[in-house]
């Protein structure tokens, strides 16, 4: 009972610090405080929301998110850890709720804060409850639904707009962070969409707009307590039996797929899972350096029975490619997960092969276990040479088409040029799939040098590897067949084996979505292409 109360509590009077704040001299008008005159016992039903001039105000904290305030330490602490860093996550895990804002923004550059976007996202979606956004768009006009949340603007309102489509139109009544020169300070500063709410129901007298307010069970009291209830003429407030009802919304129901995502967390940074990180990381890092130095050491025989006692393990599905033994000069194409993708092709394959990348850190290129990597330019004629070079030497090349890791069950782009390089011999399909208990291995927007040691101080990982049919490419060097149609049949093929979903993104989305910038890199010399 008083573990549940603990965070209970915690939550109050966050939620508390967070709605505090009287108005200031040159703030809007304030509604005059008063309850909703009706309260519903019930999610607003489509006709109450049908009318052209009803606005509803959905209490996103309380209503649309399942798990109703209580993940807030862990939303924050995202921001902490990914926008900040551990010191920072260790400070407001000490420190919550007194600190939550503080802790997780003071002193975070404005201008390179992407949380919000490319972190918290993936963990808001899976908290969204699919009849509470079913309810909220009944409403007859998605632009007079105000999206009122207690969290910073910066943390729910991409999440809002870029993943429930919520129109610009529409309001998003969350506060904004004080800023001074370009830094948060942590403070919060007036809502301008609240108060934009409130001048214009003040302008119209009060009592003209018909707004409806939609909250959940334990929720109404926090939310009663927002300036936005205030203009409320009738509230609904769904029951909690009508909440524990309440189904998470399903991944293919997301209003827009989530394909790409960053930060380094694998978890959902819950106060217990904040501890236990804690206390793993020291074990963690010294893990990650004996498991890379047994990589590098051991034949794989050894290196992989080793590696499997601490919890870092793979497995083959199906059978290895037909004369995997004997084949030189074979290429291989894989979907594209982690940087460590051609080393599990390598050790499935129990031979040495050659991996081509446009872009891998000096410090992962270094630490490779199966040697330098061949860097492409993202130049067609230098990049087919150079792959066309170590085939033609008998090497086993592994490319990934994507040319970006992907997280998600989705497949990006195959790029064409490894369909013309193919040759007689085909193209090898692999099919890759990687589970991580803590922490990523990749990175769009940090520095990727540390990207295998985030990956080898995981607990516990499993790479699955699964080798494909041949797929003949003869036909594109005979001119009978179009690249992109052999290098589209190779990614459904892979799409299917994983069932994962294929899609038309490129490395240029992803970054430009989790960086802001088109992810090209600086091409390398051409000495360093193919050694
Ligand atoms: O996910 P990226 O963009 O760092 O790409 C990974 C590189 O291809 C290295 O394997």
């Amino acid at each position: 009972m008083a573990k549940k109360m603990l965070p209970a509590a915690a939550n109050e009077l966050l939620s508390a610090l967070l709605h505090t704040g009287t108005t200031a001299p040159g703030r809007p008008p304030r509604a005059a405080r008063s309850s909703p005159s009706v309260v519903h016992r019930c999610a607003p039903p489509a006709a109450r929301l049908a009318g052209a001039g009803t606005t509803l105000v959905v209490d996103v904290d309380g209503a649309l998110l399942l798990s109703r305030r209580s993940l807030f330490f862990a939303y924050f602490m995202l921001v902490a850890l990914e926008a900040g860093s551990f010191l920072r996550g260790l400070a407001l895990l000490l420190l919550y709720p007194a600190i939550a804002l503080l802790g997780a923004f003071c002193g975070l550059r404005v201008g390179t804060f992407r949380a919000g976007r490319a972190v918290l996202p993936r963990w808001l979606l899976e908290d969204v409850a699919a009849e509470a956004l079913e309810a909220a768009r009944r409403a007859g006009d998605p632009a007079r639904v105000v999206w009122a949340s207690a969290m910073p603007r910066v943390m729910v309102e991409p999440f809002l707009r870029e993943y429930l489509q919520v129109p610009a139109a529409a309001a998003v009544a969350a506060r904004e962070m004080k800023t001074v020169w370009g830094f948060y300070t942590g403070l919060m500063d007036y809502c301008a969409a609240t108060s934009s709410v409130l001048t214009k129901n003040a302008a119209a007298g009060g009592g003209v707009d018909d707004v409806v307010g939609f909250s959940a069970g334990g929720s109404m009291a926090e939310f009663l307590r927002s300036p936005l209830a205030s203009i409320c003429k009738e509230l609904y407030v769904a029951s909690p039996e009508e909440q524990s009802k309440w189904r998470r919304l399903p991944r293919r129901d997301y209003p827009n797929p989530l394909v790409f995502h960053d930060g380094r967390l694998a978890f959902l940074p819950t106060p217990l899972g904040a501890v236990v990180m804690f206390m793993w990381l020291p074990l963690g890092a010294v893990l990650s350096v004996a498991r890379l130095a047994v990589a590098m050491a051991l034949p794989y025989r050894y290196a992989t029975a080793l590696l499997a006692a601490t919890g870092k393990s793979w497995r083959l599905r199906g059978a290895l490619p037909l004369d995997s033994c004997g084949a030189s000069g074979q290429l291989y194409a894989c979907n594209h997960r982690t940087l460590i993708d051609p080393v599990y092709v390598s050790i499935a394959l129990d031979r040495q092969v050659r991996a081509v990348s446009y872009s891998l850190s000096r410090v992962s290129d270094m630490l490779s276990p199966i040697g330098r990597t061949v860097h492409l330019a993202r130049d067609r004629a230098r990049d087919g040479a150079a792959m066309a070079r170590l085939l033609g030497r008998g090497d086993s090349v592994v490319v990934c088409p994507e040319g970006t890791t992907c997280r998600e069950p989705y497949l990006l782009r195959f790029s064409p040029l490894f369909a013309e390089l193919g040759g007689e011999r085909g193209v090898v399909p692999v099919a890759l799939a990687v589970e991580n208990s803590m922490f990523y291995g990749t990175t769009a927007s940090g520095w990727k040098g540390v990207d295998p040691f985030y990956y080898l101080s995981n607990p516990r990982m499993c790479y699955t590897v699964e080798f494909l049919g041949r797929v003949d490419t003869a036909t594109v060097g005979e001119g009978k067949a179009a690249s992109t149609d052999v290098a589209n049949r190779v990614q459904r093929l892979i799409a299917a084996a994983l069932g994962y979903e294929c899609t038309m993104l490129t490395r240029k989305d992803r970054y430009l979505m989790l960086v802001g910038n088109d992810g090209a890199v600086a091409a390398p010399p051409p000495r360093r292409q193919v050694r």
